[in-house]
């Protein structure tokens, strides 16, 4: 048996599967994300050990057969997040979280630093780790002297199964201190970065094996023997993992809280100024690439709050089959944006209001808009070479149809949704700690999904939205212009 972790920013789950990837057990732990001040973003680690912690015991009671023959854990979480730990690795401050604009300075003036993105491979956008960092470092200069180790989400929750500190290398590659050409700490990045005193931890591929579940865990939900705990994945490469994509040629389109389009590369081959960002997988020797729009279903909760109608039920609202684009357009920057603007200032805005206009309007100008903001992804990832034709839509927003159908419209290309199941990236981090036990290959374990049906253009609306697409394209320059 093997169990996947997926630390999410709304929440954490796990996932039990068999040898074979049948599903044998889900659990899930919701949480928030505190946002203290505009632009900044912070959850308290502990949250995180509460609810894996509960997941697990939750397991142990819904599916203790399963859980006394677990052989291994893989372990996923949201990316670039800098937990800072002292020296007996407590916990500095609240971790400052991948959509986090705060550093904009600072990432700013890394990313003029000679060498930086050719090392990384990326912009070294605001919402990375080394940034995060160096705006400590100025503004709470007592807290980074206590500072002894930085680790990522998902590598700290690792740190509370194992007891050990590991980096794995696919999420270490978020933090612009990694040469993400050779999948080593750069002395470079780390001096650019001034970190280069702290103690960083031992690099790990997602696949290999990362510590043992400590004896306190085995013994509290009724483990005998051993458990393994492999490196893991960042959650964008342990989706992929769970989506079978591991090569050039395959993509997914994830609609979580940030939006995702993201193509398997078989190379090292970066074009930082597409703002696309090339990650190592967590599969060794290979690499991928992908576009990320910030707020995706986090724009559709927004929405849903001031409306005061769940996220699904406003997007059932809408019908069942795709209809004309609507003329309200939606800026999804509530958190600022990556690809392709890279601008971490820019801020939402609702464009062509009418007194006609209602809740429906407003719905789908919201989907709509995290729709043109990922074909703009599509387009830079493109633009790098990335060859992809059709795409797998996961993440909770493709549970819309609505959605899915909009998506294949605006990128004129089939998007395939997979059958009714678990293809994300607990799935991937269950599948990463499956190779790290059993030594199989990732390629015959990482199948994709059976495909439920495959959502294609609307060859009628085609013209329509590629009209609307034109238009919004034209907003963020003039709306950026004034804000
Ligand atoms: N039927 C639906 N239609 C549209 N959006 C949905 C639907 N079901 C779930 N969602 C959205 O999916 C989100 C969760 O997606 P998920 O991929 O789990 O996010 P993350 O991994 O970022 O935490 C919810 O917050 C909600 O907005
Ligand atoms: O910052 C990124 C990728 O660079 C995000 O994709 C985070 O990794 C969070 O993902 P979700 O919670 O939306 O899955």
């Amino acid at each position: 048996m093997y169990l996947g972790l997926d630390l999410g920013t709304s929440g954490l789950r796990g996932l039990l599967i068999d040898e074979q990837g049948a599903i044998k057990g889900s659990a899930a732990v919701a949480f928030g994300t505190d946002h203290p001040h505009a632009g900044w973003s912070e959850q308290e680690p502990h949250l995180w050990i509460d609810a894996c912690d509960k997941v697990l015991s939750e397991l142990h009671r819904t599916a203790p057969d399963a859980m006394a023959n677990l052989k291994g854990i893989g372990i996923s979480g949201h990316m670039h997040g800098a937990v800072l730990l002292d020296k007996k690795l407590k916990v500095l401050r609240p971790c400052i979280l991948w959509n986090d604009t705060r550093s904009h300075a600072e990432a700013a003036t890394l990313d003029q630093i000679k060498n930086v993105r050719e090392l990384s491979g990326n912009i070294v956008f605001p919402g990375f780790t080394a940034p995060k960092l160096l705006w400590v470092k100025s503004y709470e200069p007592k807290i980074f002297a206590k500072t002894a180790h930085v680790v990522l989400p998902k590598d700290y929750l690792r740190l509370h199964l194992t007891g050990l500190l590991r980096a794995e290398i696919s999420d270490a590659a978020g933090s612009s201190w990694l040469n993400t050409g050779t999948r080593r700490w750069s002395q470079r990045l780390l001096e650019a970065g001034q970190i280069d005193n702290l103690d960083m931890p031992d690099l790990v591929e997602g696949s290999e094996p990362a510590g043992s579940l400590r004896d306190e865990l085995r013994s509290r939900w009724g483990i005998e023997h051993e458990v393994m705990v492999v490196g893991g994945g960042a959650d964008n490469a342990a989706a992929a993992c769970g989506a079978g994509v591991l090569k050039a040629g395959q993509g997914f389109v994830s609609l979580g809280t940030s939006g995702v389009i993201l193509v398997g590369r078989d190379e090292f081959a970066p074009q930082p100024e597409t703002a696309v960002h090339t990650f190592c997988h967590a599969v060794p020797d290979r690499w991928y690439q992908m576009g990320v729009t910030l707020a995706a279903t986090d724009s559709l909760n927004w929405y849903s709050k001031i409306a005061g109608v769940a996220p699904a039920q406003l997007a059932n609202e809408l019908g069942e089959k795709l209809k004309a684009p609507t003329p309200v357009h939606f800026l999804p920057y509530l958190s600022g944006e990556r690809t392709p603007i890279n601008d971490s200032h820019v801020r939402g805005s609702f464009v062509g209001l009418d007194i006609a206009h209602g809740r429906a309007e407003l719905t789908k100008a919201v989907m709509q808009g995290v729709t043109f903001a990922l074909r703009q992804c599509l387009e830079a990832l493109h633009a790098t070479g990335a060859e992809v034709d059709r795409l797998l839509a996961i993440g909770g927003g493709a549970q819309s149809d609505y959605w899915v159908q909009m998506m294949a419209t605006a990128f004129n290309m089939p998007i395939d949704v997979p059958e009714k199941g678990d293809f994300g990236a607990a799935l991937g981090a269950a599948r990463l700690a499956i190779c790290g036990v059993t030594g199989r290959d990732p390629e015959e374990v990482m199948t994709p999904p059976g495909i439920a049906h495959t959502v294609r253009p609307n060859q009628k609306l085609l013209a329509d939205y590629n009209a609307a697409y034109e238009k919004f394209i034209q907003i963020y320059p003039a709306v950026r212009a004034v804000q």
